[in-house]
């Protein structure tokens, strides 16, 4: 194949997308293969548009079609599976461009390897509570601010840049390992290098640990800033030892983290930190486009009184530009203005360029892939149509990994690792379960421990939990209230247990498919038995009152009797009248008959349940 169609076949059919078709094509005999591929985006075409992509008349394909028995207009759609057929008939494969997540509708742009220019790093800020997080990030944006600039660092974008040695660097300005996970949930990849600030006076503390294990599901190296260094009580010595036991061995000792002293009170060792920053990201070989329309995340957004939504922006590939047509997430517009981290206005930003953007529609999500397209139409039709997409899949709420559908997705290859999550009351309960749960990888599924902690599930183990697909195990310890809510709408499985052993063996069950359900009783009714009828042959029929809320055929029964359950077992019968019935309501009467049971009498009381799936407590 010649290189030029080699290239073009690259682009035509990236190779994931490629594999989804191939999945979709009807199984059976296939005619011979033409090299030509055409795409097609979304569930439809237009016999119009299919024609054109084959270079043939749309009578041509209407010919055809009616030879399939299928009777279609020149603007008439057709599903993929009849493009599929037809554009097979003329000798070509098609490429189904399907992504199954929300944000799509945007054709990917590969680019042209000669294009690619290093671009700046993209730098986080992470570390335990009052480490010095953003004393470190003003710091170093005063130190770099110039006199001609004095006035533009109030200007506050959520997003930064400073230059070292010649070189860009763009720091994110909402520090915390939180903020990191929250857009990696959302698919966004926007961090290059995390820079994780531990105090020489405190140490390795809890939400040190959690950075570490974020910064590392995330595949982002951490650069180590030993913060308040200018403290007599300073130990940064004891904060490298703690942190060669979580995995970080700094590089005197022989590791690969590189640790640097900092003090972002008087400033000792900034110039280092940025130069070590300098030094990872080299190694990266970041490299960027910026020739392609622009494609970025969004950092943040507001609703400005005066100025409409704003929304702040890291450009990562390509060149925003003023009146550029954009979407992001769900908002769509066309950029009126550009204001850079200095207050500037400005009229194109490049690869790692953080800047404020003004002329959205609607207020985008922090997380939201923004991508610059060719025109206004396009953003808009793209938007509209991943709001329906949106709305459609909220109805359908897709399910994370859980332990309940584990062995299925294991069985259809979507699970190689199970991510697991602990949450502990004590650290060796952590351990012990870690060790434990570890040794049950096989051959087809390696378990993972991606972070354990010490306290309650939190929203962040939530988030964290979305963005790796992990699992969280809570041993002794409950999920808070914003925990359960985020686990709600995130779809992440929560797994209490008192007891280890019952953990592992949930575990294990369900790598091998053998989990079973567990069941909750809900109580859904209260009825006052009022008369007795017995009938030769058929027994005992109850004639009850729905005193509280109701009763259903497939529901179970107590019976109690002076507050005394003396029986329990399945409904035989429920009937209004003559008729059998599902369900009676409050209020009203029926008449019910108990399966092998017969002892009922006037004044009973029968309470009715159903046994609902939950979430285990063991
Ligand atoms: N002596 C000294 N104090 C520092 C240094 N860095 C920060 N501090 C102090 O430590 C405290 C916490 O600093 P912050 O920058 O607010 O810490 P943070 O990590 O951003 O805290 P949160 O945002 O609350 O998580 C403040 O009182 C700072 O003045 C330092 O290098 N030396």
């Amino acid at each position: 194949m010649k290189e030029k169609e080699k290239l073009e076949q690259k682009v035509m059919a990236p190779k994931q997308k490629k594999d989804k078709a191939e999945v979709q094509k009807p199984a059976g005999s296939q005619p011979p293969k033409q090299v030509k591929p055409i795409e097609i985006h979304g569930d439809t075409i237009s016999v119009k548009d299919l024609a054109m992509k084959m270079n043939k008349s749309a009578g041509e394909l209407i010919k055809k079609l009616m030879g399939l028995g299928v009777m279609a207009t020149i603007n008439q759609e057709v599903d993929v599976e009849t493009a599929e057929i037809l554009a097979n008939e003329f000798g070509f494969e098609v490429d189904i461009k399907v992504d199954e997540s929300t944000y799509d509708f945007i054709e990917e742009i590969e680019d042209d390897p000669a294009d690619l220019v290093p671009r700046p790093c993209v730098v986080t800020v992470m570390g335990h509570v009052d480490h010095g997080k953003t004393s470190l990030l003003d710091a170093i944006r005063e130190s770099n601010v110039t006199a001609s600039e004095a006035g533009g660092i109030t200007q506050h974008i959520g997003a930064y840049q400073v230059v070292h040695d010649g070189k860009k660097i763009t720091f994110l300005d909402t520090p915390g390992h939180e903020a990191f996970t929250a857009m990696r949930a959302r698919g966004a990849q926007v961090t290059d290098i995390a820079i994780l600030v531990v105090a020489a006076d405190d140490g390795v503390m809890p939400q040190t640990v959690e950075a570490i294990n974020h910064s590392k599901a995330a595949e982002v190296p951490i650069i180590v800033a030993i913060n308040k260094i200018d403290k007599p009580d300073a130990r940064p010595e004891r904060v490298m030892q703690e942190l060669t036991e979580h995995g970080l061995v700094p590089e005197e000792w022989g590791g690969d983290t590189i640790c640097v002293p900092v003090s972002a009170k008087t400033r000792e060792g900034l110039e280092n930190l940025l130069e070590m920053i300098l030094l990872v990201a080299e190694v990266q070989e970041l490299k960027a486009n910026p020739k392609r329309l622009a494609k970025g995340t969004v950092i943040e957004a507001e609703l400005d009184k005066g100025r409409g939504p704003v929304a702040t922006v890291l450009v990562q590939t390509g060149t925003l530009k003023i009146g550029d047509s954009i979407v992001a997430g769900t908002a769509h517009g066309k950029v009126r203005a550009m204001i850079d981290d200095k207050g500037r206005r400005v009229k194109k930003a490049g690869p790692s360029t953080p800047v404020e953007v003004l002329g959205l529609s609607d207020v985008p999500q922090a997380g939201d892939i923004f991508h610059a397209v060719k025109d206004d139409k396009t953003a808009k039709t793209i938007s509209e149509k991943r709001l329906a997409k949106k709305r459609e899949e909220e109805l359908k709420a897709t399910t994370k990994v859980s332990l309940d559908d584990l062995f299925k997705q294991i069985q259809e290859g979507n699970v190689k690792e199970l991510n697991i999550i602990i949450k502990a009351d004590v650290q060796g309960s952590i351990e012990a379960l870690k060790q434990s749960l570890m040794k049950l990888s096989t051959d087809e599924v390696r378990v993972n421990a991606i972070h354990g902690g010490v306290g309650a599930i939190t929203e962040t183990d939530i988030m964290l939990a979305s963005a790796s697909n992990a699992i969280v195990i809570g041993f002794n310890v409950r999920p808070d209230a914003n925990a359960r809510k985020a686990a709600e709408t995130e779809k992440v499985d929560i797994r209490l247990y008192r007891v280890i052993y019952n953990a592992i063996e949930d575990v294990k069950a369900a790598m091998q498919g053998l989990l079973d359900p567990e069941f909750k009783e809900v109580i859904i009714g209260r009825l006052e038995v009022r008369a007795i009828f017995k009938v030769s042959k058929v027994g005992t029929i109850a004639g009850c009152y729905v005193a509280e809320g109701k009763i259903t055929r497939n529901a179970q029964v107590r019976v109690i009797r002076d507050n005394i359950v003396i029986h329990e077992g399945n409904l035989g019968s429920l009937k209004r009248f003559k008729d059998d019935v599902k369900e009676v309501s409050e209020g009203y009467e029926c008449g019910i008959m108990i399966e092998n049971y017969n002892d009922i009498q006037e004044g009973d009381v029968i309470e009715a349940f159903i046994m609902e799936e939950v979430t285990r407590e063991l």
